[in-house]
């Protein structure tokens, strides 16, 4: 097993300084460049890396042997500052360059990139970059947030999620395997795919999520403001990716454009049936409302709706359970089935912190926490995922304690 002594970061964005900040407790020298200076400077104050001497010169031309300049001559560069890998964190348009680059101007390093699609990246890379092209392992961290840059990075961004890396044949078994270690030591789970095969998957697992939440959220654009006000839980639930960067996300839209439209044609079609069900609904009339259907008729209890129509919509909920029941859970664990116990929680400072510090106390392992705003209210439900087989012992232990449990 190789460990990287010295890692090159270029772009020190979210995931550029989250994978500094990863790799720093473990000893690792972390340098940092960026396109922008005060980006890499702000990297570097967060504790991500340094900055390597002389400054950072990217794309230049200006042949600056300061060890991050890619358009330098190759090396040896200035002692200290020749890394063992390159991680190019950039931007998906500019990550086949920057690679390319990287492998001219480090010809020992091994280089690496992060970029969410991989097809057109390898392709581009394997293209210019001639047997350089052994040193290149191409990756994609499943991990990330709707914020940009580096003040969102957290070191612990990776733990427990998917690293695919995506090895062509002709790649050095050594750098995948210093790929590897690194992903590992930032937390992650390697796994290995193809470069096409990992397209169809984030097409679907990744981009078509991104799609869907990004059009949701553009119907709330005009609407009524008391339409809004109402939101609970799901909205936010569905929404929080339709904050991504729009620049990014064009590119990485683009960049999947055909394994993406193929999952966005089967999800019109599953609109077409949701809107047919609908359509079939509102033509017998809204159950229980004058003009409505007789009940009786279809076989079904009075007052509650009844027929094929509603039959279709009870199906389409049903397949998004047993689709929401196969995402994993933390760590990629087979999926988690959690049970959750909902307390009501005082809105004062500390008061989160007393409900962690008794469940802790208990011995109760929390396995996630979600917390219901209510601006203005006096308290809040905070929802506590647990085992099952925990369940009714915290709800026991947390009411003897004084804590309201709601049934
Ligand atoms: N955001 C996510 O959730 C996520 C998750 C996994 C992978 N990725 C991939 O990681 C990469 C970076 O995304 P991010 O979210 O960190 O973006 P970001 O905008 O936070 O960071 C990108 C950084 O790259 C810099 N940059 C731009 N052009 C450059 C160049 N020519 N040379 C050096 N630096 C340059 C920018 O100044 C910026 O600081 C992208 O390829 C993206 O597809 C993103
Ligand atoms: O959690 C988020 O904010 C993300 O969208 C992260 C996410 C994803 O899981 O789809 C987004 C794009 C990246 O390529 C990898 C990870």
């Amino acid at each position: 097993m190789t460990v990287p002594g010295r890692v090159l970061v270029v772009g020190a964005g979210l995931v550029g300084t989250s994978v500094g900040l990863g790799l720093r407790p473990g000893g690792t020298d972390v340098l940092l460049a960026d396109a922008s200076p005060t980006v890499a400077a702000v990297a570097a104050d967060l504790g991500a890396g340094r900055l390597p001497a002389g400054g950072v010169h990217l794309g230049s031309g200006s042949g600056t042997d300061d060890g991050t300049d890619l358009d330098g001559p190759p090396g040896p560069v200035r002692e200290g500052d020749e890394p063992d890998l390159v991680v190019v964190a950039a931007p998906p348009d500019v990550t086949a360059g920057l690679v390319v680059r990287a492998l001219r101007r480090y010809p020992r390093a091994v280089v690496t990139d992060v970029a969410s699609t991989k097809e057109g990246v390898v392709r581009r890379v394997l293209a210019a970059a001639g047997e350089d092209a052994a040193r290149y392992v191409g990756g994609h961290p499943m991990a990330g947030r709707e914020r940009s840059g580096p003040m969102a990075a957290r070191g612990d961004l990776f733990v427990g999620r998917p690293w695919v890396l995506t090895p062509v044949p002709g790649t050095s078994p050594e750098a995948v395997d210093l790929v590897r270690t690194t992903a590992g030591r930032l937390g992650a789970v390697v796994v290995e795919l193809d470069p096409a095969s990992h397209d169809e998957a984030v097409a679907l697992v990744s981009h078509l999520p991104q799609v869907a939440a990004s059009l949701v959220a553009a119907r709330l654009v005009g609407a009524p403001g008391q339409a809004v006000g109402l939101a609970g839980q799901g909205l936010r639930d569905v929404t929080r990716i339709a904050a991504s960067d729009p620049v990014l996300w064009a590119q990485i839209l683009a960049g999947n454009a055909v394994p993406l439209a193929r999952q966005l044609r089967l999800l019109r079609e599953d609109l077409d049936r949701a809107l047919a069900a609908l359509e079939a609904v509102a033509a017998a009339g809204a159950p229980g409302l004058p003009g409505a259907s007789d009940p009786a008729a279809s076989g079904g209890p009075a007052g509650s709706p009844t027929g094929a129509p509603v039959g279709a919509l009870a199906r389409l909920v049903a397949e998004g359970n047993a689709g929401r029941a196969t995402v994993p859970g933390k760590h990629g664990d087979a999926p988690a089935v959690w049970a959750t116990v909902p307390v009501l929680v005082p809105d004062r400072p500390g008061a989160l912190a007393s409900l962690i510090g008794t469940i802790g106390e208990v011995g109760v392992n929390i396995e996630d926490l979600r917390i219901e705003h209510s601006p203005g209210r006096l308290t809040g439900v905070t929802e506590v995922a647990v085992l099952p087989a925990e369940r009714d012992r915290l709800v026991r232990e947390l009411r003897e304690r004084g804590w309201s449990v709601p049934d």
